[in-house]
């Protein structure tokens, strides 16, 4: 497997405390990558060390098969952009000059790819405008077309939709899924919103107490994971009885309400019912997949 990152038993420890426990993990190229993990359990130490803000306590990390140890590291990151807890932007400057300050301190020569990135970015028309008068979200965006700037093709960003708004959160996400589609830039979002993440992922890994405790890609956690169709009926013994006779398996879960595992036909099970004199107040499909498949995995770790 070609992998855009790989690390070997990472640790950082701040003073007594580990904060990085051997982590090992493997982004493959091309991947969307959602780190998962609760508050502290090492997220943003294991970017700010692969970001080259910390330094590893010990452990190791390649980036495009470039070891942290080598001379090449430094210049391998420039193929890395990141938005690390807040955007880095400047507030009292406007978007287009925040740009024009990432492409000096990066080099670039000219300023050709300025609006191309604005527009990207769904900011095409506030390029003139003040940063202090964005919102959140706008802020969000920002900074990453700040971390597209030296045009990377690994991208990091911490918890970016904290703190969003329901139309905010869709647009990063809309502009994650692009950047990944249309210009083949491996991504790793830490988030420990899972049900914004399961929409994006590609592959996961599981963080607690500092180290990676499961990695696993959408595919096999989709054949891990159960889905299941929620329903509220008049008659629960009668939708026993129906479910019973046609071998599906289920979970009463109140009075009136069941879940049911596997693939059903909703109009043979309708009418199977209207037989039995029970009818369906309220159905809906239910993926909370990942979530349950993160607790079982988190389930009996503690951080250390
Ligand atoms: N500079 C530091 N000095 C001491 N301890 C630190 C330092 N930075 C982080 N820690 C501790 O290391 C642990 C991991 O922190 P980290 O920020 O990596 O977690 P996280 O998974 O990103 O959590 P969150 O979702 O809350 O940001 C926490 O217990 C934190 O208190």
């Amino acid at each position: 497997m070609d992998y855009c990152l790989e690390t070997i038993s990472l640790c950082k420890k701040y003073g007594d405390f580990q904060a990085l426990n051997g982590l090992s993990m493997h982004i493959p190229k091309g991947a969307i990558y959602g780190l998962v993990g609760k508050n502290g359990a090492g997220k943003t130490t294991l970017i700010r060390l692969i970001t080259g803000i910390q330094n590893p306590t010990s452990g190791e990390y390649s980036l495009y098969n470039i070891k942290n140890t080598d001379m090449a590291i430094n210049k391998t990151r420039r193929r890395m952009g990141a938005v690390v807890e807040t955007p880095a932007v400047y507030l009292d400057m406007t978007a287009e000059e925040n740009l024009i300050m990432q492409y000096q301190i990066l080099g670039i020569p000219n300023y050709n790819g300025i609006t191309e990135l604005l527009t990207l970015v769904s900011l095409a028309d506030c390029g003139k405008k003040k940063v202090k008068d964005f919102s959140l979200g706008m802020k969000q965006r920002l900074g990453i077309a700040v971390a597209l700037c030296g045009s990377p093709d690994f991208l990091i960003l911490d918890e970016p939709i904290n703190g969003l708004d329901p139309q905010g959160i869709v647009e990063i996400r809309e502009l994650i899924l692009k950047l990944n589609r249309d210009y083949q830039i491996t991504i790793l979002i830490s988030s420990h919103i899972l049900g914004e993440l399961s929409k994006l992922a590609t592959h996961y890994g599981f963080v607690d107490g500092g180290k990676i405790v499961k990695e696993i890609d959408a595919t096999e956690l989709e054949l891990n994971c159960r889905k299941c169709t929620h329903l509220s009926v008049t008659d629960t013994k009668a939708l026993c009885r129906v479910l019973d006779g046609l071998n599906i398996e289920y979970s009463l879960t109140s009075d009136t309400e069941a879940d049911i595992f596997g693939e059903i036909n909703i109009t043979q099970l309708t009418l199977a019912l209207a037989k039995e004199n029970c009818e369906i107040m309220f159905i809906q499909k239910r993926d909370e997949s990942l979530e349950n498949y993160y607790m079982n995995v988190i389930g009996g770790h503690t951080n250390a």
